[in-house]
């Protein structure tokens, strides 16, 4: 038996006198027990449609889904007992309690003993740096704070599979690396992940395999090390006031994709590993004093990776 076994899902957003909106459609899935699963993609991919289905707080409207062989429609009681979810953001805590009385109410919700629900909240208060601030009001909370204290809520149930959905979105670096080790232990502890991103490091840092998803249709799965590789070698780097003698022999280094320049900015694009360095080597020959390499967006990877192969790309 699988963690999550997603089969023909589909679901449609209906919308007055327009045609529906859909979020999935045709849309499979198989995460194996004990698994950190990624599923990486762009704005209205379909993720957070997914996360809620799963979750049980949102019907499909064709396809089946199951979490541990429990489907989402039919067996919803059982599955509300393996999952615990975590939408990013704020929603869903209670500011005018403390960080402890939220995390009770929610054990009061499992229906655990209060002995059960005070221990765990104290675990998990501890486990994620909030001891300090336990009886504090969560409105006095910064924005990482309620982040953390959402993940707590996420485990409040003890569950077999969490999701997490866009869970370092705001986070400081500090915060999404400590993320990252909890991850780790929630997967040393058995537990299986389904983790929404599109962030493409984040994606390639904690999970064991990646989905890549668009237009609600799963594209591929990756191993983690080759989404690692597109990010070394899919690079850009963006340059100001190039020389135009300059720009045609950029052209020509070795893995450079493409060039283009607006008013006062360039912008190379690679697609080999170690070309970005080259370019910025070039530039500096050149006497170009400001220029900075980044990562590929999402739908630059998407378009050279996922676009090579024939499948849908918006
Ligand atoms: N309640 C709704 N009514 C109508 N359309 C919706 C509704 N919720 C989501 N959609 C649409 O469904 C599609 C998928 O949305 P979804 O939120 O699942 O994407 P996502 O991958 O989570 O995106 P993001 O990264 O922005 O959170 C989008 O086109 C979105 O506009």
């Amino acid at each position: 038996m699988d963690a999550v076994e997603v089969a023909g899902l589909g679901r449609e957003y209906a919308r007055r006198r327009q045609p529906p909106r859909v979020a999935l459609a045709g849309f499979d899935l198989t995460v194996p027990v004990g698994e950190v699963h990624g599923l990486l993609g762009p704005n209205g991919a379909g993720k957070t449609t997914l996360c809620k289905i799963l979750s049980t707080v949102l019907l499909p409207t064709s396809g089946t889904a199951r979490v541990f062989g429990r489907d989402v429609v039919t067996d919803t009681k059982a599955v509300r007992t393996l999952v615990g979810v975590v939408f990013g953001g704020e929603r869903g805590l209670y500011g005018r309690l403390t960080a402890r009385q939220n995390l009770l109410y929610w054990s009061a919700l499992y229906r655990q003993p209060r002995a059960v629900g005070r221990a765990r909240a104290d675990r998990l208060l501890e486990r994620l740096g909030l001891t300090g601030r336990a009886d504090e009001r969560v409105e006095t909370f910064s924005r990482g704070m309620k982040q953390r204290l959402h993940l707590a809520r996420g485990l409040v149930g003890d569950p077999r599979l969490v999701i997490l959905d866009e869970p370092t979105v705001g986070m400081d670096p500090v915060a999404a690396k400590d993320f990252r080790s909890l991850v780790r232990e929630l997967r040393d502890e058995g537990r299986t992940v389904l983790i929404t991103t599109h962030d493409m490091a984040e994606a390639e840092a904690v999970c064991d395999r990646v989905s890549l998803i668009d237009g609600g249709k799963l594209l591929a799965t990756e191993d983690p090390r080759t989404i690692g590789g597109w990010l070394t070698k899919y690079e850009r780097v963006v340059a100001e006031d190039v020389p135009r003698e300059v720009l045609a022999s950029l052209s020509s280094v070795p893995g450079v994709r493409g060039v283009s320049t607006e008013d006062r900015t360039t912008v190379v694009e690679t697609e080999a590993r170690g070309a970005a360095g080259a370019v910025v080597q070039a530039l500096v020959r050149a006497g170009v004093t400001t220029m900075s390499t980044g990562r590929p967006s999402l739908a630059d990877v998407y378009l050279h990776v996922i676009g090579d192969r024939g499948s849908v790309v918006r």
